[in-house]
């Protein structure tokens, strides 16, 4: 049955179509409500004062040229008055042949560079001075907040201290030191050191809570008496394994201190544990190749002697018992003894040094079975 078109319903949608019309024609010149002015208090610091035309910078220290003049600053807080020439003089007070001065680069809003002069003459005795500052710290942080913690480096050990006071430019840090003797009875002698470090010769240290983590990314200050510490800690409690996000990171113990087990293999099999161990780094391999067949590389890398052979067995280990325990696969291991039988040579650093790289291949097939192995060795460079 034919309906005649609803004329009602049709001439609101109009009405509606034609008011949006108008609205879209509307000037929109209004613009949209500022935020409120914030407060005093709460009102973002303004730039101190702009630049002079012809400011230069001084580049060898990466400060600026100042004058702290005396006129400008009557009744206010300290500030600095900029000159552009230092034979025009101050544009407040008009003292010419002003005696220039420096502005700390942490206080310097136009450069950030850390001053980097060593003071050798000051500090020569105590054997700061050869510290390269860690630009990745915020020293300044730190550096104000007392009783802070923080590494410095003393002919080429770092050593832990706590910071007692600073100034603008050097740090009183105090070091303890310890020595366990044995006279008629035990006895623990704790001494204290006491000494001016530059600021800029010092990195901050975490506090003791995140000693021996298990991943140095969770480090809050991640520079190198940080994981040196960290490592050492661990290695002191036989962990020999440390992560540092996707990297694990082995110290060699030349010691037998880790256990791996069958038991541990199935433990990280299962993911019922998450400790850093090569069983892990194998682990995540398997399963991101199963996951995603995608092809997967566990590359061990460092220097002589440091367990890279060693280590390649224990993934290698792992890796042929999640994929055919029960086949002829685990003779892959075997053949190792033959390998460095062959190639395998004393060094100064290492007894059974490899002299040639080697490159194992383990195939699997879809099920997650090993469907073959290949081993390419190449001459050591
Ligand atoms: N995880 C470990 N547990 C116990 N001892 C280890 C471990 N890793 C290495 N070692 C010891 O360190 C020695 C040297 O290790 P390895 O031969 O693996 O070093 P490398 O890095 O392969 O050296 P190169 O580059 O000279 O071949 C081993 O013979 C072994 O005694």
């Amino acid at each position: 049955m034919f309906s005649p078109p609803n004329l009602t319903t049709r001439s609101s949608l109009e009405t509606m179509l034609d008011s949006i019309r108008q609205r879209d024609e509307k000037p929109k010149d209004i613009p949209p409500a500022l935020p409120a002015r914030p407060t005093s208090k709460a009102r973002l610091p303004s730039g101190r004062k702009s630049l002079p035309k012809n400011f230069s910078f001084r580049d060898e220290l990466g400060s600026e040229k100042v004058h702290v003049c005396s006129k400008e600053n009557e009744g206010k807080k300290r500030e600095r008055s900029f000159v552009n020439d230092e034979n025009l003089g101050c544009r407040s007070c008009g003292k010419k042949n002003i005696k220039t001065g420096f502005v700390s680069p942490a206080e310097s809003p136009y450069d950030r560079k850390v001053e980097e002069k060593n003071s050798a003459e000051n500090f020569g005795e105590n054997g700061f001075c050869d510290l390269k500052p860690d630009r990745s710290d915020n020293l300044s942080l730190v550096v104000k907040k007392k009783k802070l913690q923080v590494w410095c480096q003393s002919n080429g050990q770092w050593n832990s201290g706590t910071i007692e006071s600073t100034s603008e430019e050097n740090a009183v840090v105090m070091f303890r030191n310890s020595s366990v003797g044995f006279a008629t009875n035990p006895y623990i002698l704790l001494f204290y050191q006491v000494l001016t470090v530059p600021t800029g010769h010092f990195v901050p240290a975490n506090p003791d809570m995140l000693d021996g983590i298990d991943d140095l990314i969770q480090l809050s200050y991640l520079n190198e008496p940080s994981v040196l510490h960290n490592l050492q800690h661990r290695y002191c409690h036989d962990k020999i394994y440390t992560k540092a996000g996707p990297i694990l990171v082995a110290v060699n113990p030349f010691k037998d201190v880790e256990s791996f087990g069958d038991e541990l293999i199935s433990a990280y099999r299962k993911n019922l544990t998450g400790c850093p161990h090569v069983y892990s780094v194998a682990e995540t391999a398997f399963s991101g190749m199963m996951r995603d067949k995608v092809n997967q590389s566990i590359i061990i890398n460092g220097e002589t002697g440091s367990g890279k052979t060693e280590t390649a067995k224990i993934a290698l280990k792992y890796l042929v018992a999640v994929g055919g325990h029960s086949g002829p696969w685990h003779k892959i291991l075997q053949t190792n003894f033959i390998l460095e039988a062959f190639g395998n040579a004393k060094t100064a650093r290492n007894d059974n040094s490899s002299r040639f790289g080697k490159l194992v291949e383990v195939n699997y097939s879809t099920t997650g079975k090993i469907c073959g192995t290949k081993i390419e060795t190449c001459k050591a460079i």
